[in-house]
């Protein structure tokens, strides 16, 4: 069996994504994801005059091999744009195995551990009233789990404070759009969000919250120790984790459960933070994190530790990685939750997929592969449009973590 073609997919059905279709000389094809937002078009290259000139006439059979001639083979090893390149090529290639097995993806990785995935999604508002309204409108639509986000007094677009409800992306902008900080204010203002949500909704749901990088190891610790009567589910991203061992002097202080790694590209990037257990929850996923062969090591290594997974799942990953994210889910033994943004009609139109969401879980059905398709007449339609993500600064201007 050969690998006869590969083909790169950008489309922009509201916001970019970057697809990549294998097909073989036996009929049967295979789609990844590989979109890096903001940075779409070094994927592109990265898999067009790179990747794909190596891969063709492989046996794509052999996924594990394809993986590590792609990852040592290059020499040069991680970072986001060679992994999403990786990943979109093994998922394409499971995709391939699951169809010829004639099975949902599920059951190749090792059959279901569980029904459904349980899912958090978005709320968000402009000031603490306006989010605890958002929260209620999760919990009307049956979500058991959902993330907080407040905007700040006195600090410009504060993270995670979207225009739209249902449909929040923080790509907005031709070129990146300025938001401003002040953490002295975050601190200030965020647990109060969450004793107003415990107070007008009690402790029957999984409450989320995402510092998205933007306060310092002893900031972190406060933060945590602050909303620990309000019994989050994670605290996120809390500080920057280039530096692990930073995550002993936060884990030290609280025991708020703590959440980390939607930017990780290997287990490297995770293993000191697994290791020493200074984490509850380690969110790599697929398409960040070298596809399915990659993300099963890591989430192997972190169940050796009692910590759980919970995989990214903003909108800039696309339908195929959530697709074939509810697959790993629905199999891995140490699952925790998943992330679930909605896509718009658009980008769920043009990729058909073969799942749905049901009173806070998602459940993936009985397609064979990972069950997520890209009807290439209508991407054709929607081309690409240059997006950022935006930038931080704080009010003197300094540059800080968007
Ligand atoms: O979903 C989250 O937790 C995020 O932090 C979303 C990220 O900002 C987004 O995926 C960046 O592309
Ligand atoms: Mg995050």
């Amino acid at each position: 069996m050969k690998i006869t073609s590969a083909r790169v997919i950008v489309t922009c059905p509201g916001r970019n994504f970057v697809t990549l279709k294998i097909e073989t000389d036996q009929g049967v094809y295979g789609i990844g994801d590989a979109t890096l937002n903001g940075r779409e078009k070094a994927v592109v290259s990265y898999l067009e005059d790179h990747v794909i000139p190596c891969i063709i006439g492989m046996d794509p059979r052999n996924s594990e091999d394809i993986w590590q001639y792609l990852y040592r083979g290059a020499y040069w090893r991680r970072g986001p744009v060679t992994m999403r390149a990786i990943a979109a090529v093994d998922v394409a290639l499971w995709d391939i195995k699951a169809k010829m097995a004639n099975m949902p993806l599920y059951q190749l990785l090792g059959g279901r551990s569980r029904d459904g995935v349980m899912v958090y999604g978005h709320a968000n508002g402009g000031d603490i009233a306006e989010t605890v309204d958002a929260v209620g409108a999760y919990i009307d639509m049956g979500y058991k789990a959902i993330r907080a986000q407040t905007g700040v007094p006195g600090v410009k677009d504060a993270y995670g404070v979207g225009r739209g409800k249902l449909f929040y992306e923080p790509a907005d902008a031709a070129l990146p759009s300025l938001t401003g900080w002040d953490t002295r204010k975050a601190l200030n203002y965020v647990p109060k969000l969450f004793e107003k949500l415990r107070e007008t909704y009690g402790f029957d749901h999984h409450l989320l919250h995402d510092g998205h990088h933007r306060y310092s190891p002893t900031e972190a610790a406060q933060l945590g120790k602050a909303l620990e009567p309000y019994s989050l589910f994670w605290l996120e991203d809390v500080t920057p984790a280039e530096n692990q061992e930073a995550f002993k002097l936060i884990r030290q202080h609280t025991t708020t459960p703590l959440a980390v790694g939607e930017i990780f590209n290997t287990i490297w990037d995770a293993k000191d933070l697994i290791q020493n257990q200074l984490i509850d929850y380690i969110r790599a996923t697929i398409v960040g994190a070298g596809g399915i062969t990659h993300l099963r090591r890591i989430a192997d290594l972190a169940s050796l530790y009692q910590i759980r997974t919970g995989c990214h799942g903003a909108t800039d990953l696309s339908p195929v990685t959530m697709g074939t994210a509810l697959h790993f889910d629905t199999w891995v033994p140490n699952f925790g939750i998943q992330e679930y943004m909605r896509h718009t009609p658009e980008t769920d139109e043009v990729f058909p997929h073969d799942y749905s969401f049901d009173q806070g879980m998602l459940y993936v059905g009985d397609t064979v592969g990972h069950g997520v398709d890209i009807d290439e007449k209508l991407a054709a339609k929607y081309p690409y449009k240059p997006a950022y993500l935006p930038v931080a600064r704080l009010e003197d201007g300094t540059m800080w973590n968007w």
